[in-house]
């Protein structure tokens, strides 16, 4: 029988043959990624290249279960590659052991394949490979899980959504202040001893960490002034490292003289607890006979002699690293990392320490590194039902069913397990995806921007006077800026992957234009700078605002085109004059969907129309 006799069966001839055609390229090897390969190899994906850029650990066994104890610091990739070579040989596959924001991964490399999937676990990853998408003009299918919740989106340029269309919530901050001044909850601890004390001890300044919300409401900003010179304090302190005072230095510093500073100022205790400051001299009499292997349960909260006694060996072991990298010439910098044993046991200790002076309740080093990891826990069958949605909505794609595919969301406590909905048209304003994307080929040793911008942009493109042209680095060119004209690409710090955005400021202007760079060297008979692909560049869709604007202005003018507009009149929901019923129906309607619209219309009343 022959191996595909099955999904053959199930996918009918037709799809079968598609997918034995089918390039894929599948980003991410780990929980999702396992288990989309294992789906892609058995369905008899014909070629399967797989990036991944990180090694095989001891933790990713449970669920990634194409690695194996053996495979333990391999790359994930090429283990993964291995491992599904075994479930169907007749499948191609590749294996990159690489970051796919690395240049090598550039648009004409992601131009190869027919079909992308993300199983990535980070919001950078995903959004770079959503552009690469987008400018390779390469469906994707990205999936993506946490703990028992995930979704599963289908992005094609010009037709869906894309990855940034909608706008993400920012992670949550917390106040400076809670952290520093007034915890009152474990977490508040935990985010003082990673975000705090570890960085402004063993690591760049505190002013990085984006745990702490540093926005400048009034309260906080005096705070903030008196935090400096504290930090500053234990940055003096940081010079005695390696010395046998270190230790006593920072407790008696953190633990000590800044819980005094907080206790006297009154007002800060009228409605909260007063917190107890510690002495070295005192805590270290308790914690005699005690030694760090006394401490090894991770599982079980350790009284304040235990956390001493870890605080103060974990200081050791971080400030021999510390130093072993300043004599290396190495910049002397630990950052927190959940696995680092070193790391994990300060935050762990400190930030019990600092629970058992406000009287907050302390944690395991167990739970701990579930909270300062911001972990929340893979679920294998959450990953696996993922991986297999992913699949399923491939074949809409090969199909150009885009009509039929569905954005999929599973949710543990929603009343069923996933709830779908049709792919969004892609939002006009959209930074992403409201902007055209192309290839520019330039020739290094000819090149300048006065190429691009006279021979590409205005001669053959057609863009007018009004014209600003920028990368990464900032503004290179506008018509108030040009400097820079006669430079070469390399000055600019434009090399192959870079990318270069033009913006038309023109009265009806074009969309954005990101222009993704590649070198080359071109003969001296063609142009140094090219648009290898020849494509129409739109006009930006005017937004509701300049709609709406024209509409009252042609009011004003009467110049308004009765037929083609009617008399309507734009109205908020919550307008108070309308009918009854329609009243309702508006409010009802406006509670699932903010973006209802309620029209007036003179000759039928009013018309609640869904956007
Ligand atoms: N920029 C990137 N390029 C290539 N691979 C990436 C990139 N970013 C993340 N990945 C990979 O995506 C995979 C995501 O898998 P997963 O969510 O299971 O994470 P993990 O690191 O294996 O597990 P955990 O974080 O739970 O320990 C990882 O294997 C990771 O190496
Ligand atoms: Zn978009």
């Amino acid at each position: 029988m022959s191996r595909d006799k099955h999904a053959r069966q199930a996918l009918g001839n037709g799809l079968h043959d598609l997918v034995e055609q089918t390039r894929v390229l599948m980003v991410g090897a780990g929980g999702i990624g396992c288990e989309l390969l294992k789906n892609l190899t058995l369905t008899g994906f014909g070629e399967i290249e797989i990036v991944d850029l990180d090694t095989i650990d001891l933790s990713n066994l449970n669920r990634q279960f194409l690695f194996r104890h053996e495979h333990i610091k391999k790359p994930k990739a090429l283990v993964a590659k291995e491992a599904a070579a075994k479930f169907n040989p007749k499948i191609k596959l590749v294996a990159h052991h690489g970051n796919i924001k690395d240049s090598t991964f550039n648009v004409e490399w992601f131009k190869r394949f027919t079909l992308v999937f993300n199983a990535l676990d980070n919001v950078d990853a995903r959004r770079h490979v959503n552009k690469m998408c987008l400018a390779a003009d390469i469906p994707l299918v990205d999936g993506g899980t946490a703990g028992f919740n995930g979704n599963v989106r289908v992005i094609k340029k010009g037709v869906s959504e894309c990855y940034d269309c909608q706008e993400r919530e920012a992670p949550k901050g917390y106040a400076v202040c809670t952290i520093r001044s007034t915890p009152s909850q474990p977490i508040h601890c935990i985010v003082w001893a990673k975000s705090y004390l570890l960085t402004e001890v063993f690591g760049k300044s505190e002013e990085d960490a984006p745990e702490l919300d540093h926005s400048e409401d009034a309260e906080n900003a005096n705070e903030i002034a008196t935090l400096q010179k504290e930090a500053q304090a234990l940055k003096g302190i940081r010079k005695s490292m390696g010395t046998p005072e270190f230790g006593r230095l920072v407790f008696d510093k953190v633990f000590g003289e800044d819980i005094e500073r907080l206790l006297s100022m009154d007002d800060l205790w009228k409605t909260r607890k007063r917190p107890r400051s510690l002495k070295f001299e005192v805590t270290s009499k308790d914690a005699k006979g005690l030694g760090p292997s006394t401490c090894k349960d991770a599982q079980k909260t350790w009284s304040l002699a235990e956390n001493f006694v870890v605080f103060l060996d974990s200081l050791d072991r971080l400030s021999k690293r510390s130093m072993a990298l300043k004599s290396e010439g190495t910049a002397p910098i630990i950052d927190f990392d959940k696995d680092d044993e070193d790391t994990l046991d300060f935050v762990s200790a400190s930030a019990n320490i600092r629970s058992e002076i406000f009287g907050i309740e302390t944690k395991s080093k167990f739970d701990i590194k579930q909270m300062a990891g911001n972990i929340i826990p893979a679920i294998a069958t959450t990953n696996a039902m993922i991986a297999g949605l992913c699949v399923l909505q491939a074949f809409k794609v090969l199909k150009s069913e885009y009509t039929k595919a569905r954005v999929i969301f599973l949710s543990h406590n929603a009343e069923r397990a996933t709830n779908t909905e049709p792919l969004r048209p892609p939002n006009p304003n959209c930074r992403t995806c409201g902007s055209a994307q192309t290839q520019v080929i330039i020739d290094p040793g000819r090149a300048t921007l006065q190429h691009l911008i006279e021979d590409v942009l205005r001669l053959e493109l057609g863009y007018g006077e009004e014209l600003s042209v920028s990368s990464v680095e900032g503004t290179l060119y506008d018509p108030d800026f040009e400097e820079n004209l006669g430079k070469k690409f390399s000055e600019l710090g434009i090399t192959s992957n870079s990318q270069i955005t033009v913006y038309d400021e023109d009265d009806d202007p074009r969309v954005d234009l990101v222009l993704h760079v590649t070198e080359k060297s071109l003969s001296d008979a063609s142009k140094p700078v090219l648009l290898p692909d020849k494509f129409e560049l739109a006009r930006k869709p005017k937004s509701a605002a300049a709609v709406d604007q024209q509409v009252s202005e042609s009011l004003l003018n009467g110049t308004l085109d009765g037929q083609a507009t009617g008399t309507k009149r734009k109205r908020g929901p919550g307008d108070d004059d309308l009918p009854t019923s329609k009243k309702e129906k508006a409010s009802d309607t406006n509670g699932v969907n903010p973006l209802v619209i309620v029209v007036e219309d003179d000759t039928s009343g009013a018309l609640v129309i869904d956007d």
